[in-house]
């Protein structure tokens, strides 16, 4: 499936100028996409738009057939949850549970937490490799913590990765890793990832990056 904006326009009260305007994009399913852009360039209105978090004023968001931005409130955040996994700058884990609970919580909440869930997040603590997925995660590293949280979005098996500055409070050797590992498991799971982010190093690795300054898409290479 791909995701495709078409004519979006995003306008906030104050601004003399759209956040976003966007006449098309699309991004190929499976793609591995960087977005980046200045503070104020428009990422994260992008962000919250492709994931049902806000709707632009004008235009269209699809994800195959699916008009993200005409779904309801309930309708976009259960959308969300089956399709989306967010990996963000600074995790949002709960203190106190340890790794594992960690990545089963949201699933708990929403009550599907069940066996096969468990085997795929113990699973997925050994992909990102943890060696101690029983310590709370307030004791972890912040690169650990990075790894719960990337084994946390991937659970549901999303088609859409979206990751927010993921290696933004990160050291560099371990902003380096988390990042090696967020496209080594964009890869094998074929999610459509898209990472909003100001590390070259990240972004440099990428086949695709969009551009944005002002809320438009100066280059797209
Ligand atoms: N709720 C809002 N109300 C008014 N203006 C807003 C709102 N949200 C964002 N903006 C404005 O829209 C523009 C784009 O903001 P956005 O947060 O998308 O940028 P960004 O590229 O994500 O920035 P950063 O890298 O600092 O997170 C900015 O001018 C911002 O001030």
């Amino acid at each position: 499936m791909q995701l495709v904006l078409e004519n979006i326009s995003v306008n906030f009260k104050g601004l003399s100028e759209p956040a976003l305007q966007i006449d098309h994009l699309d991004i190929a399913n499976g793609a591995v996409v960087g977005l980046t852009g200045a503070s104020g360039s428009g990422k994260s209105t992008f962000i919250n738009i492709i994931s049902g978090l806000a709707r632009p004023q004008k235009g269209v968001v699809r994800w195959g057939e699916q008009v993200i931005n005409q779904l309801s409130e309930t309708a976009a955040d259960r959308w969300r949850g089956q399709h989306i996994g967010l990996i963000m700058q600074d995790f949002y884990l709960f203190d106190g549970l340890p790794a594992l609970e960690n990545i089963l919580l949201p699933l708990r909440l929403a009550g599907g937490a069940d066996k096969q869930a468990a085997i795929r997040a113990h699973e997925l603590l050994e992909r990102v490799g943890l060696k101690r997925p029983d310590q709370p995660v307030q004791l972890m590293s912040r690169g650990e913590m990075q790894r719960v949280a990337i084994a946390r979005a991937l659970l549901r098996k999303p088609a859409i990765i979206i990751a927010d500055e993921p290696t933004a409070s990160l050291d560099k050797e371990n902003g380096a890793s988390v990042g090696s590992l967020i496209l080594e498991l964009a890869v094998q799971e074929k999610c459509t990832t898209i990472i909003a982010s100001h590390d070259d190093r990240l972004t440099s690795r990428l086949a695709r990056n969009i551009n944005l300054s002002a809320g438009r898409i100066i280059s797209d290479v």
